[in-house]
């Protein structure tokens, strides 16, 4: 039975010049299979959230503990997807799903055997012997998330995945999660900017405030799955979360712009794709 806590993690990092005081006492625990979205404005440390639960962070005080053990350093049972792929062009398609298991020292004949069974999963299995360079942006990031799930980690980390794709390619890869979180049941968190994405995917939204980063409130999900982007409830759902993110996103945008600035009424509201945030 799998237990993830995050027990009172705060981070600063330190400049030759300040201190960035990015994460303030954040308390969340994991369940077992739970889907969980992360989402908050752009730089309020969700990133950095993520990282220390990798283990690629140090936290400055307070600690990561799975399943009894405080996280030190990244592992196999904490595997980590970004927002690029990080395939190696030079590699076939099946050698890059198979590149976590062979520096695992996974044997060859398992490591065959494992790498169809998930290229089988993302619908790949046609173009197992393609180079990288043949695929397109949502199929690439389809051999990374066979790649991520062939190491059969407990926690699957997710960085803004889909986030530089496009809409329909996001869709698409949107639904073969949810059917693959389904199928492997593992605990999935989920780093986006998008409030619909979220929506879609979590048990648990999680919405965070930023300067310093911290939890600014949960929403817990119990709609049906597979869920479609048009439903009435999801709809209802995400203009709450949006309400929350969005006064947290014009706090950042009165920081980083200046004190007069504000979001035009249902402006950010209306974008097609709900992302908030990004890159102000
Ligand atoms: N290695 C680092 N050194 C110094 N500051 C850092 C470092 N990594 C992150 N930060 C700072 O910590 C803050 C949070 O960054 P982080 O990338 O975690 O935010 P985020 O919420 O994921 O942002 P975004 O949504 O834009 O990706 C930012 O102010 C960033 O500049």
């Amino acid at each position: 039975m799998l237990s993830l806590v995050v027990e009172n993690v705060s981070k600063s990092f330190f400049t030759s010049h300040n201190r960035i005081h990015t994460l303030d006492k954040i308390n969340i625990e994991f369940k077992k299979s739970e889907f969980i979205c992360i989402l908050g404005p752009s730089g309020c440390g969700k990133s950095t959230l993520l990282n220390i639960i990798a283990g690629l962070e140090t936290a400055t005080t307070g600690r990561v503990i799975l399943n009894g053990n405080e996280v030190k350093e990244a592992g196999p049972d904490r595997v980590v997807m970004f927002q690029e792929p990080a395939l190696f062009p030079w590699l076939r398609v099946i050698d890059n799903v198979e590149f976590g298991m062979k520096m695992a020292g996974i044997s060859k004949a398992e490591r065959r055997e494992r790498a169809l069974k998930y290229l089988k999963m993302v619908h790949l299995t046609r173009f197992q012997n393609s180079f990288v360079h043949e695929l397109s942006g949502g199929m690439k990031q389809r051999v990374a998330l066979a790649r991520a799930l062939t190491l059969d980690s407990e926690v699957l980390l997710m960085d803004e995945p889909f986030a530089a794709l496009d809409s329909q390619t996001k869709n698409i890869l949107q639904l073969e999660l949810q059917q693959i979180w389904w199928e492997t049941k593992k605990t999935v968190i989920f780093v986006t900017h998008n409030v619909e994405e979220a929506v879609l995917l979590a048990d648990r939204v999680i919405v965070m405030a930023a300067n310093p980063g911290s939890i600014k409130k949960e929403f817990h999900i119990q709609l049906a799955r597979p869920r479609q982007p048009e439903n009435v409830d999801l709809a209802y759902l995400a203009a709450g979360i949006m309400k929350e993110l969005k006064e947290e996103v014009e706090k950042v945008a009165k920081v980083e712009f200046d004190s007069e600035w504000s979001i035009k009424k249902d402006l950010l509201l209306s974008d097609s794709d709900s992302n908030m945030g990004i890159g102000l």
